[in-house]
């Protein structure tokens, strides 16, 4: 099975625990982009549920598969929502953003009574920080905020390579990425977080960073999908702790 069949089937797996009349937060992301699909499919079947899409994509895909859509704006919470990761550690810290859509995720996840991540296996790692944070900045005095990030890796114990992220193919091909939110991402090549919640609120006290992608007790639970079928893997602690 390859890459792309074992996202699927953990979108499939996530899909059993969707109900009729449920609000749901819609992920982006090659396997957030399966979860759609199929819901597509149970949709036209019947199934009633309205989605907020956590980005310009997957507001395309959504309305192409025929998902009744809404905001945060008009309904006041959201029962679940399905979205990918880049990392997850056993504490359930997720990296996220490696398709630019991390702000939108956050306050989608955070509005939800309960986030299930869905990813194929390799995502689950003993540390985060293989895969580069993703820091959503403001363009406005880049290098000052540059100067307080790296102050602030220093006194979480990491340190590594920044780059601004430049998007991939088309008419922008080699030109800065440009967020949903019209933001900068910055991606921090760190190798091992040693303590993903201290860097997390390190991170967001710096003006100038609009969010980053360390997802800090908001996962609820992990289907992952490998080559010896699909684990569920459940966060012990309740949400927000
Ligand atoms: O900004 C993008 C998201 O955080 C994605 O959910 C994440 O990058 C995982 O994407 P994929 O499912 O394509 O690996």
């Amino acid at each position: 099975m390859n890459m792309d069949q074992l996202k699927r089937q953990a979108a499939a797996r996530a899909l059993e625990e969707v109900r009729d009349g449920m609000q749901l937060g819609l992920g982006t992301g090659s396997t957030a982009k399966h979860f759609v699909e199929l819901l597509g499919e149970r949709v036209q079947a019947g199934l009633k549920v309205i989605g907020v899409p956590t980005s310009e994509a997957t507001r395309l895909d959504a309305e192409r598969c025929g998902v009744k859509l809404t905001t945060l704006d008009e309904i006041d919470h959201l029962d679940l929502t399905v979205d990918g990761a880049d990392e997850i550690d056993p504490d359930f810290n997720l990296i996220k953003g490696g398709g630019g859509a991390l702000l939108r995720e956050k306050i989608v996840a955070a509005a939800s009574d309960r986030m299930i991540v869905i990813a194929d296996d390799s995502k689950w790692v003993p540390t985060l920080g293989r895969f580069p944070l993703p820091i959503e900045v403001i363009p406005f005095g880049l290098g000052a905020t540059r100067r307080a990030i790296e102050k602030a890796f220093a006194e979480c114990g990491v340190s590594g390579q920044m780059a601004v992220r430049k998007a991939k193919g088309g008419d922008k091909d080699g030109h800065v990425f440009v967020t949903d939110g019209g933001h900068w991402i910055l991606d921090a090549q760190l190798g091992r977080i040693v303590d993903p919640p201290g860097l997390a609120k390190a991170l967001s006290s710096i003006p100038g960073v609009v969010e980053h992608g360390l997802f800090i007790g908001l996962a609820s639970s992990a289907v992952l999908a490998g080559g010896e079928g699909i684990r569920v893997i459940e966060r012990r602690k309740p949400k927000g702790d």
